[in-house]
């Protein structure tokens, strides 16, 4: 994996650093993240690292959630010598439940309700010595907070007190009576939780004592030495360039390490929204002085998805296609540098991969289920993963979240426009069709999203909302139209606010807006008879539909 960090000496043997133990949530890097926030070093190894094997001692120690259930055979545990290390200990959700079950296993069962979602939380002022209630000090009697759990505390773990209670989760916080060992049902890492990262500031700073003296330091040179290292002065790069704001920042470093030896390519899938392939090669060009390339792939693209409807087989099918045509364009490069100066083989492909597309796609560094394969992830071909491909990847942002790059973007000149961009995914339009993708829906989604795009930046909100588009359900409604029964598809709108793209709200329209929108889009796209606003948060849905 690239490591971004490797040109400074390790961190944790500098800073005071909190270990997060990752049982696979989809949000254990947010806990490093929020930490990170607070000028507080963090780093996540899998839950299965074993204590004696660290050449280094945590300040403090958190234990992540995660999808099993702790009472299950194969559940994950933990070393039991982090309780021996004597730093103070953080349990949030299945880590919380797992402190319970190690001290009795008829601690934690299966809950009659499921509570996902926002619930208010009572906090108990229960004092002590060391004040067992410390972690929230500060922050009053009741907080909003967010949950995502089935199993719960049954009964309070031996040694322990209540320090916060919800309606349905009696034991919300524990603590034990002398030592510093925390537990919480709520996830203070996810930006619903009010005051979550002063929960976690209070165990960091307060309780493991760490100091907040951490910096990242300047990415822009660190990354450029790092890929100049890597590549060497011969080899030639291709990078996956698709006008979104991740592969831009990522095509700008490379350009700026090794200059012309970089190729940036856009693939047109077919699968792109109106007018997007020519729009993206003339700002690039304009702003940012890359020549891009433009490959028409969209006959491959839709002969491979004919007939295809499920999501999974869509995108590893996208995946495999993208390779197959950049594999192609390797080839082509190389035989055209042939006689030149900047003549070498292609052996670098660049793509603008970040953390969330990583954490969705892959079991990582630990037991997390795969939620979606996005195409440049999960969806690569076995061959560019295990490095028998001609290509090896390079993706210099992958450690990093969608606000951290857009900051980096800045950093580097890229125009606000651009940065502030709305992501597309690679899998483009395919991905927003319930259903088959054939040429006709392409085009009914296409005309649909720009009228609502278009009405979205008429109104002047586009930068209130993090993502919006349209999409199709192949399925269909009645309806009438001019004294005649319809009987059409139905189009589906959706706009969310996110901070990182892990978590995220519906966006509230005025209803009116909405109401326009609609009977535009009604009226207008031939062949669709209904629409829809998708008012699901994710969790427990996702952002795109597939
Ligand atoms: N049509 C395309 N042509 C070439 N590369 C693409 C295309 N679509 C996606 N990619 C590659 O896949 C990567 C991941 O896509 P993703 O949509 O997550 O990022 P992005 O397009 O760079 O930014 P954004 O998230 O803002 O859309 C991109 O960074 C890029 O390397
Ligand atoms: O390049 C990409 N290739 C993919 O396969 C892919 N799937 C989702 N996305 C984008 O990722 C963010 C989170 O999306 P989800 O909530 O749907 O997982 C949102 O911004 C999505 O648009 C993708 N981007
Ligand atoms: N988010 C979590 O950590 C969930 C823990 C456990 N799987 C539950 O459902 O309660
Ligand atoms: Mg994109």
């Amino acid at each position: 994996m690239a490591d971004i960090t490797a040109e400074a000496a390790a961190p944790h043997s500098t800073f005071d650093t909190i270990l997060v133990l990752d049982f696979g949530s989809q949000t254990s890097h947010l806990i490093l993240r929020r930490l990170r926030s607070l000028n507080v070093y963090a780093e996540m190894l899998p839950c299965t690292t074993k204590l004696a094997d660290l050449d280094w001692t945590p300040a403090g120690i958190v234990l992540s959630g995660g999808p099993s259930s702790v009472y299950d055979e194969g559940a994950p545990r933990v070393d039991p010598a982090i309780f021996d290390l004597g730093v103070p200990i953080l349990g949030i959700c299945y880590g919380c439940q797992l402190l319970a079950w190690l001290i009795n296993d008829k601690n934690v069962a299966r809950g009659e309700a499921r509570e996902y979602g926002e619930t208010d939380l009572t906090i108990h002022n229960v004092g002590g010595a060391d004040g067992a209630d410390r972690l929230f000090e500060g922050l009053g009697d009741t907080l909003h907070v967010f949950m995502s759990h089935f199993d719960k505390l049954v009964h309070l773990p031996e040694g322990f007190v209540t320090i916060a209670s919800t309606k349905n989760t009696a034991y919300a916080g524990i603590a034990h009576q002398s030592k510093p060992i925390f537990g919480i049902q709520l996830h203070p890492e996810i930006s619903h939780t009010n005051r979550g990262t002063d929960i976690l500031a209070n165990f960091a700073i307060k309780i493991c004592k760490a100091q907040p003296n951490w910096e990242m330091g300047n990415f822009t040179e660190k990354e450029i030495v790092r890929i100049r290292k890597l590549v060497g002065d011969k080899a030639q790069v291709i990078g996956a360039v698709s006008g979104g704001v991740d592969s831009t920042v990522a095509a700008r470093l490379m350009k700026e390490a090794i200059g012309d030896r970089f190729h940036a390519i856009l693939v047109d899938t077919g699968l792109m929204r109106l007018n997007e392939c020519q729009e993206v090669k003339k700002t690039l060009q304009e702003h940012l002085g890359i020549n891009l390339t433009i490959v028409d792939g969209a006959e491959l693209f839709f002969s491979r998805l004919a007939g295809v409807v499920e999501p999974e087989a869509k995108r590893k099918i996208i995946g495999e296609t993208f390779i197959d045509l950049f594999e192609k364009e390797a080839i082509r490069i190389e035989e055209e540098a042939k006689e030149t100066p900047r003549a070498g083989k292609v052996e670098w492909f660049l793509q603008g991969t970040l953390y969330a597309d990583l954490i969705e796609s892959l079991s990582f560094k630990g037991p997390s289920a795969t939620i979606k394969s996005h195409h440049n992830v999960g969806g690569l071909p076995a061959r560019m993963m295990n490095g028998q491909a001609q290509l090896k990847l390079i993706e210099p942002l992958r450690e990093l979240f969608k606000d951290e790059v857009r900051a980096f973007g800045r950093q580097l000149g890229i125009h606000e426009d651009l940065v502030m961009r709305h992501p597309f995914p690679g899998p483009g339009i395919a991905i927003r069709i319930l259903g088959e993708v054939t040429r006709e829906h392409v085009e009914m989604v296409r005309k649909a999203d720009h009228i609502f795009i278009s009405m979205i930046k008429e109104a002047g909100i586009y930068n209130e909302m993090s993502q919006a588009y349209a999409a199709l359900d192949t399925n269909r409604a009645v309806g009438v139209m001019g004294d005649s029964r319809v009987y059409g598809m139905i189009c589906i709108l959706r706009a969310v606010t996110s901070v990182d793209f892990m978590s995220a709200e519906p966006f509230e329209f005025p209803f009116q807006l909405l109401k326009n929108i609609c009977r535009r889009i009604v009226n207008e796209v031939d062949g669709i008879t209904r629409v829809v606003y998708d008012c699901t948060s994710k969790p427990p849905g996702t952002i795109e539909l597939e």
